[in-house]
């Protein structure tokens, strides 16, 4: 499963975040909302649901409406300094290794300073902490090719030694591939022989690799008491950023989960359908008001940039039965798989499992029941029936 972190300062809102969007308040299928450990749960990436190009709905969609499981990590207590200890430092830059993109919540009201602290709404700058995570990251991950260089130098002694491998070994417990070590060789101009090495080339490389691995999108959260000028400023960093009221998608969720208004997670808008009080309509509207102005509450927005566009994946739908789009059991649509662009059917059988994809023969694409050739790219949204050994 695709992996998110949540991380930035303390009182940035993303417990709230964290809460809001694991809340349990659709029905979403197999997938239920869990919590796996406090800091640890699902959420779902919003897309469209394929049923939708059928005569029927699916049961697993909210009519249409498709929440594909995604991890959520709650990386709570970050701080300045943390790659040299200070706070709980490494334990919570440990946690971000298993992140595929992290979402970096901003206190985008500028009401609390560097460490969290409350100051007066508009006071303090927030574009002074959307560098601090990734410099974090890249201290830390610096720190960490620092120690093991030694171990690379004298593995470069042997006539085999291959510079690729050596890092791409070394790095692969930060979510390195050897595609990223490559890509990123290429894009440095490195010494070959590692006893070469400068610090700053270690530097270089600690930067290009965590912004190979660890991309970063903007959640600049407390848009509803954010001064606009904030928000723009924002936008002119090199990151994507998503305004967004994570207070405002958790009374949405928990309104929605008492039945007094009808909303889904990414809608734009909501409906109040049950008795409210007149204090809770007030808040509601608020809430409004902030969604009217920058398309929905930010939380879904956040959680779809992250996966759809910054990860650039896609959904496919694997199905037994071709013609009805079920599966053994009958059940429709009963699995989506987010795998990167330029996925194959192969990468979908093996995504389903390991014996499906070693047994692969052939796939049919369900939409228009012909053969797909493999190497096919896999679009967004394609239905697909996998013949395998193993199925
Ligand atoms: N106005 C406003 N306040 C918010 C919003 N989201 C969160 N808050 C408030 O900001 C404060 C901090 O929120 P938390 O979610 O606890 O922040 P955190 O980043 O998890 O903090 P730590 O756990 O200390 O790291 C709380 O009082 C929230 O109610 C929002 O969208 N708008």
């Amino acid at each position: 499963m695709l992996s998110i972190a949540l991380a930035g300062k303390p009182n940035a809102g993303k417990s709230t975040f964290y809460k809001a969007a694991t809340q349990a308040d659709v029905d979403v299928g197999n997938y239920p909302f869990t919590t796996i450990d406090p800091n640890r749960g699902v959420t779902h990436a919003r897309t469209r649901c394929p049923c939708l190009d059928r005569e029927e709905r699916c049961g697993n969609c909210e009519d249409g409406t498709r929440y594909v499981p995604v991890e959520l990590l709650d990386v709570a207590g970050l701080v300045p300094g943390a790659h040299e200890g200070r706070g709980l430092g490494n334990q919570f830059l440990d946690a971000l290794t298993n992140a595929d993109v992290i979402l970096n919540v901003v206190d985008a009201s500028g009401g609390t300073n560097e460490e969290g602290e409350p100051v007066e709404v508009g006071t303090y700058d927030p574009l002074e902490e959307v560098d601090f995570v990734e410099e974090e990251l890249e201290q830390w991950l610096t720190g960490i090719i620092d120690r093991n260089w030694e171990s690379v130098e004298r593995k470069s002694r042997s006539p085999d030694f291959d510079i690729d491998d050596a890092l791409t070994e070394m790095l692969t417990g930060f979510g390195a591939t050897e595609h990223d070590v490559a890509a990123s060789l290429r894009s440095l101009d490195y010494p070959t022989d590692p006893m070469q090495w400068e610090d700053e080339d270690r530097e270089k490389l600690a930067r290009d690799i965590r912004a190979r691995t660890k991309p970063i999108v903007l959640v600049a959260n407390k848009a509803d008491i954010a001064p606009e000028e904030n928000l723009e400023r924002l936008r002119e960093t090199d990151k994507p950023v998503v305004p967004t009221t994570a207070d405002g998608e958790l009374a949405l969720r928990k309104a929605a989960e008492a039945g007094v208004v009808e909303y889904l997670p990414g809608d734009e808008e909501f409906e109040i359908v049950g008795d409210i009080s007149d204090a809770q309509a007030e808040g509601l509207e608020k809430i409004r008001e902030v969604m009217a102005e920058y398309g929905g509450t930010g939380v879904q927005q956040s959680i779809n940039r992250a996966v759809y566009d910054v990860l650039d994946v896609l959904t496919a739908y694997p199905v037994q039965n071709e013609t009805k789009w079920t599966d053994g059991t009958g059940e429709m649509l009963p699995d989506a798989f987010l795998l990167p662009r330029g996925s194959t059917p192969k990468d979908l059988a093996y995504a389903v499992h390991s014996d499906i994809g070693e047994g692969y023969l052939h796939a049919v694409n369900a939409r228009s029941n012909r053969r797909i050739a493999e190497d096919y790219e896999l679009d967004e949204g394609d239905v697909v029936k996998i013949v395998s050994t193993a199925s």
